[in-house]
């Protein structure tokens, strides 16, 4: 009845009245609101100037940190070389180490490196050097091995190195396993330095234990069933060790063996290692000779232990024929298809029946169907009481490297280091 009465009564001054109050809203409030926007806007200027200005004048770690005096990572970090994948301000070695003050202990003083004696190979992160070091009595020396990382390196490099070496001190010290000597990675280049296994690597050995050679430096070369399975085993108790990690190999092959004069064996090329733990698995692109690999690595599932163990028959079949290369009537590229086939080697002329057992054991389809590397020394230690330690086993034909790394699937320049030079 009222909203009738108001409508009735409203009169044309009513209506002015209305216009004039919406008027008030329209402009009064927005003026208010930018009003308050300015005041707001300014002071968040003023501080953030002020910040500016105190940082200007703050003496600090980022501006007063010493420049690598052989390579600032800077430089690359402009686009100049390398992978870059951190911003500027991470981009000195100091920070990086600030970050993993666990290798400050492992620093290895550069003057004590006295001289690199040889360039042994290209490794997968840059040179490997043989280097003498200084020990703490002044009047010797001894031969480390240094692996460099190459330059110019990217930020993501420094990182992996730095962590490669982290990798090594976690692992911590093993019989079998190349040793940690210390790092030099507070400034560039960084090395890394291991002990030195001088006699290199077991595929070289095999292929001189071929030739008429009969010692050298102290290394006997001829081979006997015998210390086949002793350097077998010595390669499984790695093998263990890595496993009680929750780590397996992946690369397992005579090429990543190091030999001493007194027949041990430690493994080497730890890459993969090195990605299983950081990553739990194998990711990478690197390509790893196909032909030592167990049927689930080729077919891109996962894999563990007892992919090793696969790859660990063909080590044997390895040093039985004095470094031959495997499945040598298959290229290559068509192993897949032909274990599909479910084809395994032939057992060598120079291979027992015991031994064959063993390696088939390790060619088993199903990794569950092969044994762990426990169980497969286990079965070494019965062999080797009843080993032959008389015959040393013969191959008349010298490998010619190129065509070994033809049939084998390996790049050449990665093979024949020490055999080229005998
Ligand atoms: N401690 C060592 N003593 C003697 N020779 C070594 C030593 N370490 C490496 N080498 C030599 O360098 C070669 C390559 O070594 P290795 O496979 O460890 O290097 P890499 O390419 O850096 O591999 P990864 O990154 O997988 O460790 C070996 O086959 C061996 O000839």
């Amino acid at each position: 009845m009222g909203m009738t009465r108001m409508l009735l009564e409203c009169s044309l001054s009513d209506k002015l009245c209305v216009i004039q109050e919406k008027q008030y809203e329209v402009i009064i409030v927005p003026t208010f609101l930018v009003t308050i926007f300015l005041i707001l806007l300014g002071v968040i200027l003023w501080l953030f100037i002020r910040e500016q200005r105190t940082q200007q004048h703050r003496p600090g770690p980022r501006d007063t940190a010493p420049v690598p005096p052989s390579r600032d990572l800077s430089w690359e970090a402009a686009g100049h070389g390398g992978n870059v994948a951190l911003p500027l301000k991470e981009t000195s070695v100091e920070n990086f180490l600030g970050a993993t003050p666990d290798l400050a202990k492992l620093q290895v003083p550069r003057e004590q490196l006295s001289e690199v004696v040889e360039q042994i190979c290209n490794g997968s992160y840059g040179p490997i050097l043989r280097a003498n070091m200084n020990t703490e009595d002044a009047s010797k020396s001894k031969s480390v091995i240094l692996k460099a990382l190459k330059e110019p390196a990217g930020l993501h490099e420094v990182q992996d190195f730095l962590g490669r070496i982290q990798f090594h001190q976690y692992l911590g010290k093993h019989k079998n396993l190349v040793q940690l000597e210390g790092c030099c990675t507070e400034k560039l280049p960084l090395y890394m330095v291991l002990e030195d296994v001088v006699h290199g690597d077991l595929l070289n050995f095999l292929w001189t234990c071929r030739r008429d050679v009969m010692t050298m430096d102290g290394l006997l070369y001829d081979l006997t069933e015998k210390q086949v399975y002793h350097i077998g085993k010595q390669v499984l108790l790695a093998l263990e060790f890595l496993q009680d990690k929750h780590l397996f190999h992946g690369d397992v092959a005579a090429r990543n063996i190091l030999i001493q004069s007194d027949l041990t064996a430690k493994l080497c090329g730890l890459g993969l290692a090195y990605e299983v733990y950081t990553r739990g698995a194998i990711s990478s692109t690197q390509t790893i000779p196909l032909k030592w690999l167990a049927p689930e690595r080729l077919l891109l599932r996962p894999a563990g232990i007892r992919a090793d163990v696969w790859s660990f028959g063909i080590l044997l079949y390895e040093m039985v024929t004095l470094g031959a290369p495997p499945y040598p009537e298959v290229p290559p590229a068509s192993i897949l298809q032909h274990l599909q086939k479910r084809k395994i080697m032939k057992r060598p002329s120079s291979c027992t029946r015991t031994m064959y057992g063993i390696m088939k054991s390790c060619w088993r389809w199903h990794e569950a169907g092969r044994p762990s590397p426990r169980e497969l020394r286990l079965r070494l230690e019965v062999a080797i009481k009843t080993a032959d330690d008389k015959a040393v086993l013969q191959v008349p034909e010298l490998v010619v490297p190129e065509l070994y790394a033809a049939v084998a699937g390996i790049r050449v320049e990665s093979l024949f280091y020490n055999y080229s030079m005998l």
